[in-house]
């Protein structure tokens, strides 16, 4: 009968907080597994972050190639006023490729000089204290362990619409599979305008593609502040992205040569997009708890699937924790990597005092990878005045076109918004939809991390011309 491998820690997938877990475990004298069963290094690197953006930079290429005669620049190839130039997916994807097996290998060593003995397959609970991993070749492994960390993350929602069934199923993308066209799709209907939409609908617009996207919400980006979402909105439009808000694809209909046709409900009336060639689903994720056999262990799931866990990232059975993705929104790498911080000091310390670092009150920055970005952190300001309804919150705003920079570098699209509290200057939450506005976004994040009073940034000298300079001017227009 075969043995079943015991464990001090079993972190069930190689996401963006287990991974590095399992090295500090296994650095701390932890005899550890990690079982995964697709790539090390999860979504992040695979099929998220890393290769997204490294997408992107050649959609921003591509923008300022045609903007080129702007700059009083032509290159040979441009013909005409349309600018026109030729786009290699192949050699786009072949890029991609290049620095996620870079990233992902980069992982793998890691894991290994660490001593993290690394499995590769599907694991699923057998109780609270043992696992079954399926493994590649489809035979069985029975592994125990003290403690389990739960790192599954999530996957795209499955797509959804009537008619479906007529198209290619080449033609049927998601957030992964987009990444691997080797030709550029030439209408691209994107449904759904949260992060994923709007990231690869303004690249695949760059690069090409005429987009439309389908989004249900009244504005893109539903978490955003109006105004933002509509100078969001403006900058796509301007990009010659066709956009319905408060719209639902209801239905497709094949038609000759490889093109369809999508009707779209829209507030006004229906809409039909015609010669569409590619769908993408850009509706959300899906926690990937629905094969785990949580119940058998005993740990609780919320209705959607995501782990129920308390702010020191512990679930319902005392040797079971989760971090990233699959406890729920915020979902971001950042956030998973945070849970590990938070983790990793108290997995094995003797007390569950519930004294350590947790999840309470963590600034949650994050960055929309648009042209420009949008950079935020902290409280919107709808959530900062329901938050504190006694306080009194002042907001500035500030066009990116009253930047130096911005018009030196002729982008002055976007804008700045801040909430402070108004009796000690605290910021409470700020936004910069700008270029390099991930970039500003993390100063004023600095700054309230050190808990400034918004004058210190107001009083500061910045080099002049950078973008922080901005820093000292948005202030004025408090309100
Ligand atoms: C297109 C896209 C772009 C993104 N861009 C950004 C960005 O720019 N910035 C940002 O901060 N975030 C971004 N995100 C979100 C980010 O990728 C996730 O928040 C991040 O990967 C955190 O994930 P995680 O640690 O929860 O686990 P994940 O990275 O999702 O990893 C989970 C791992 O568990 C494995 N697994 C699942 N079930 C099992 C099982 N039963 N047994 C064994 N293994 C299992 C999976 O194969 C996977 O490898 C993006 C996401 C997408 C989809
Ligand atoms: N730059 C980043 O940090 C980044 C980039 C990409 C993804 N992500 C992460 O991945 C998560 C998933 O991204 P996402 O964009 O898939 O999800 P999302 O939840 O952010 O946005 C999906 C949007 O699609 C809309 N929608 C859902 N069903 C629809 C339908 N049938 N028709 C029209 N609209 C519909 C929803 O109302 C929602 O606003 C994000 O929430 C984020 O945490 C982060």
């Amino acid at each position: 009968m075969a043995t079943t491998a015991q464990y001090d820690a079993i972190i069930i997938g190689s996401g963006q907080g287990g991974t590095p877990l399992a090295k500090a475990l296994a650095g701390a004298n932890k005899k550890t597994a990690l079982i995964e069963k697709e790539h090390i290094g999860g979504c992040c690197i695979n099929e998220g972050c890393t290769p997204t953006k490294t997408m992107i930079a050649s959609g921003r290429v591509a923008h300022l190639i045609r903007r080129g005669p702007d700059y009083g620049i032509h290159v040979p190839y441009q013909i005409g006023p349309k600018n026109e130039f030729t786009v290699s997916m192949n050699k786009i994807r072949q890029r991609k490729r290049d620095i996620v097996s870079s990233f992902r290998s980069g992982s793998e060593k890691g894991l290994e000089a660490a001593g993290v003995d690394i499995l590769r397959g599907e694991a699923t609970f057998i109780d609270a204290h043992s696992l079954n991993v399926i493994l590649p070749d489809g035979s069985h492994k029975a592994l125990r362990g003290d403690k389990f960390v739960v790192n599954v993350g999530c996957r795209p929602a499955p797509p959804r619409l009537d008619g479906l069934e007529s198209i290619g199923k080449d033609r049927v993308l998601d957030s992964t599979s987009i990444q691997e066209l080797g030709e550029l799709p030439e209408h691209l209907v994107v449904i759904g305008g949260g992060y994923v939409g709007v990231e690869f609908g303004q690249l695949f617009a760059r690069l090409g593609s005429k987009v439309t996207i389908v989004h249900r919400g009244a504005q893109l980006l539903s978490r955003e502040d109006k105004e933002v979402a509509a100078e969001v909105l403006d900058i796509l439009r301007d990009e010659k992205l066709t956009i319905y808000l408060e719209a639902r694809a209801t239905s497709l209909a094949s038609a000759p040569a490889e093109t369809f046709s999508l009707s779209i409900a829209t507030k006004g009336g229906n809409e039909i997009a015609t010669n569409v060639t590619h769908l993408l689903f850009a509706t959300g994720r899906v926690p990937n708890t629905d094969r785990l056999n949580l119940g058998a262990a005993g740990v609780e799931v919320d209705v959607k699937g995501y782990i129920k866990c308390n702010e020191f990232l512990e679930t319902s059975v005392p040797s079971i924790y989760a971090l990233g993705d699959v406890k729920g929104p915020p979902a971001f790498t950042h956030i998973s990597y945070d849970d590990f911080r938070i983790l990793k000091g108290s997995l094995f310390s003797d007390s569950r005092a519930h004294s350590g670092p947790s999840v309470k009150d963590r600034l949650v920055p994050y960055v929309v990878y648009t042209d420009p970005q949008l950079g935020h952190v902290g409280l919107h300001e709808g959530e900062a005045r329901e938050r504190y309804p006694r306080m009194k919150i002042l907001t500035a705003t500030m066009p990116m076109s009253y930047v130096a920079r911005a018009l030196e570098t002729d982008e002055p699209r976007g804008m700045m918004k801040a909430v402070v509290n108004a009796d000690d200057g605290q910021i409470l939450g700020f936004t910069c939809l700008g270029t390099e506005g991930g970039e500003l976004m993390s100063i004023v994040e600095v700054a309230m991390i050190a808990k400034l009073p918004y004058w210190k940034l107001q009083d500061a000298v910045f080099a002049h011309p950078a973008f922080a300079e901005s820093l000292n001017n948005l202030w004025q227009f408090l309100k």
